[in-house]
């Protein structure tokens, strides 16, 4: 469970978000969609813990983790944009960081988990930094999944990948949210968008809830603030 209230965030004098408000319960995926340059990264950053809010609180699980690192390491998965792997080293290596050198946790995943879904056993001697965009972000996800954390975070998790891995995904995302996980992802994709059973636009720096089944052209016509009449 996720509850996200009063969250700002500025670079410098420019707000992007601005008294953020959204709530995800587990078992449930939540979408948030928007416009370029609108500010979902950032919001899923600070999800994350990996940004700091200037203001607000987000609960985990009833839990505060803003300003506690600790509670977003325990509880909170994140699959940014960007892949953060290390490129120099193998595979297999970069897993062994993510499972802090629990190799039992790590062959299990490797076995039965996550990492076997997501087609890492194949991968595991090649240099990160020789993989293809989608083979990096599979591992990525497999490196945020090795926490086993009940919130998962994902800033456009298809993007990159081929329509298999997609597929992939989509099944471990399910399995994921049975098992009672809450999930928060921006995408700019109807069929990752289909995945989520409530979406928020964020527009102007606050999020409002729209109807999840919306179709492209809705969806799109929510991203602007509604004209108001001369
Ligand atoms: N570190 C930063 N410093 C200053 N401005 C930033 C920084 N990161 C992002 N921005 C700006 O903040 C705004 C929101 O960026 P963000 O990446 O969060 O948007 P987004 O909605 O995820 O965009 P997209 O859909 O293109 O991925 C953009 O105008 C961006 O240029």
């Amino acid at each position: 469970m996720l509850q996200v209230s009063g969250i700002c965030k500025s670079y410098g004098k420019r707000r992007i978000l601005d008294q953020a408000e959204l709530s995800a319960h587990r078992g449930t995926c939540v979408g948030i969609v928007g416009a370029n340059g609108c500010g979902k990264t950032t919001l899923l950053s600070v999800l994350a813990g990996v940004r700091k809010p200037d203001r607000g609180s987000i609960r985990i699980d009833g839990q505060e983790a803003s300003g506690h690192p600790a509670v977003f390491a325990a509880k909170a998965a994140y699959v940014p944009q960007e892949n953060p792997l290390m490129e120099e080293l193998t595979v297999r290596d970069n897993l062994l960081l993510w499972y802090k050198g629990s190799k039992s946790r790590m062959k299990e995943d490797l076995e039965h988990g996550p990492a076997a879904l997501l087609g890492i056993p194949s991968m595991l001697e090649r240099r990160a930094g020789k993989l293809s965009g989608g083979m990096k972000k599979r591992l990525s996800i497999a490196c945020a999944l090795s926490g086993q954390a009940p919130l998962l975070i994902m800033d456009e998790p298809g993007a990159a990948l081929d329509l298999e891995c997609k597929e992939t995904i989509r099944q471990y995302l399910q399995s994921y949210l049975e098992n009672g996980g809450t999930a928060v992802l921006t995408s700019h994709e109807m069929e990752e968008l289909s995945m989520c059973s409530r979406l928020y636009v964020l527009r102007d720096g606050r999020l409002e809830e729209i109807p999840a089944g919306l179709g492209p052209k809705e969806l799109i016509a929510s991203f602007h603030p509604p004209k108001v009449g001369i």
